[in-house]
């Protein structure tokens, strides 16, 4: 069975310190409770709570016509509706029907824009654990994300220890580093200095759809890698038919439109028919601002009260989120006792490699729900791991400056 709804949770107050008086959580249920098989799915920075198909609905939500790991959550998936209760909603400050900045705001009859609080990854995870009080589910059989979900899952470990049996954390780190931190302000920028961002008051006038869409474009090379753009694109030029949608100097019209810059702009152009320029403000700051040792001495002092069983997937070609970082992640558990495995994974894509790759995001996750860390498709870096061949893994310097 699934469900498709919207949860009033009534006043909540931020970690900022900021409250509204009602938060609206849209959400998605897929398969029966049994009382101990539930799953939380954490999407990613533009995801929505649309994570696996519905027969009912023709797989169609307003705004987010995909599911977004369809191949992956489903019945007979890796993450088996059959057998699990997958819950997954959309983060606060997101636009698919959860409240944040495009929603109307009680007190002005307005929509919010930047009136609207700011939000962290806890604020996420203290919803989602209100959304599960209110479906009547405690404990999870496991929380499992991607990207800045996976950030949303290590959050749920260290602040509801005692609710999570197993993890699954994916393409995802302690924390970022500086060089993509820098990346998302410039994105950022892009949004706020578009003038019709107008102080992030837009909402009936006309959008910020340029800033939006320079924003988006940063965020999509950082998706993949320098292989993955050799492939796709090459230098190629993108062909008469390409329209090529910026105005070009008379100078530039000498220049070819590269298939790399048409793939661009056309990425662009659907991102910005399908996303709130607020909402990714909002929703890259709480990924900046995560870091999982903050209020704790370290990384791993942050898990130690986690008793249960977390598997960490990284992908060799992702320089957003890297092999090193989880690596580092794993050692701090492994130092602190937390039982892991860091399973890597061989890709060029880049980080969408989690999106876009489920025959090799599927098999570990699915071993992970089902038998835990022991599952036979998991492999880990630890170097007395037995099961992991050499135990090594790919270092990789495919960061956007790097050779
Ligand atoms: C809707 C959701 O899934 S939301 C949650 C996940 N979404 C995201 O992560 C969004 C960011 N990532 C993407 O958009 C990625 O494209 C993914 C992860 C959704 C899919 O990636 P892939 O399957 O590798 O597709 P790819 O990135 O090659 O994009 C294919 C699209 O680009 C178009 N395209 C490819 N090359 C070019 C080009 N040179 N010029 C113009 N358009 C091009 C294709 O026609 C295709 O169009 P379509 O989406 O309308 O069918
Ligand atoms: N491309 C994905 C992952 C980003 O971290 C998204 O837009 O949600």
């Amino acid at each position: 069975m699934t469900t498709k709804n919207t949860a009033n949770l009534g006043a909540f107050q931020f970690e900022s310190g900021e409250s509204i008086p009602a938060l609206e959580v849209a959400y998605e249920t897929y398969g029966e409770f049994t009382g101990d098989n539930a799953v939380l799915v954490c999407h990613a920075l533009t995801g929505s709570a649309h994570v696996a198909r519905r027969p009912d609905a023709g797989g169609e939500t307003a705004g987010q016509a995909r599911a977004w790991w369809g191949d992956v959550v489903g019945p007979g998936k890796a993450i088996d509706t059959s057998e699990y209760y997958v819950v997954c909603a959309n983060a606060p400050g997101s636009c698919y029907g959860t409240t944040g900045p495009a929603s109307e705001n009680p007190e002005t009859g307005e929509p919010y824009g930047t009136d609207f609080p700011a939000v962290t990854v806890g604020d996420w995870t203290r919803a989602q654990r209100r959304l599960l009080d209110e479906l009547g589910v405690g404990r999870l059989h496991a929380v499992v994300g991607g990207s800045v979900g996976g950030m949303n899952v290590l959050d749920w470990l260290r602040r509801f220890p005692d609710d999570v049996e197993r993890a699954g954390a994916v393409a995802t780190a302690a924390r970022l580093d500086p060089q993509c931190l820098a990346l998302d302000t410039v994105a950022r920028r892009a949004i706020t200095s578009d003038p019709n961002w107008n102080g992030g008051h837009y909402y009936g006038g006309p959008e910020p759809e340029d800033g939006l869409a320079r924003a988006r474009q940063i965020g999509h090379i950082m998706y993949l890698s320098k292989a993955s753009m050799g492939r796709k694109f090459g230098r190629r030029s993108a062909g008469r038919e390409a329209v090529r949608e910026e105005p070009p100097d008379p100078a530039a019209a000498f220049f070819p439109y590269r298939e790399v810059e048409s793939y661009l702009d056309y990425q662009a152009d659907k991102f910005v028919d399908r996303f709130d320029a607020n909402s990714y403000l909002y929703m890259t700051r709480a990924m900046d601002d995560f870091d999982l040792s903050a209020g704790y001495e370290s990384d791993a002092d942050a898990l130690a009260a986690f008793e249960g069983e977390l598997l960490l997937l990284s992908f060799t070609g992702d320089w957003h989120f890297t092999v090193e970082q989880a690596e580092a992640l794993a050692e701090a558990c492994r130092e602190a006792g937390t039982d892991v495995a860091h399973h890597v994974v061989e890709s060029d894509h880049g980080h969408d490699a989690f999106l876009v790759e489920p025959e090799k995001v599927g098999p570990p996750l699915s071993e992970l729900l089902d038998d835990g860390l022991a599952g036979r498709a998991i492999t880990d870096t630890a170097p007395d791991a037995d099961d992991s061949g050499s135990g090594e893994f790919a270092p990789v310097h495919t960061s956007l400056f790097s050779q």
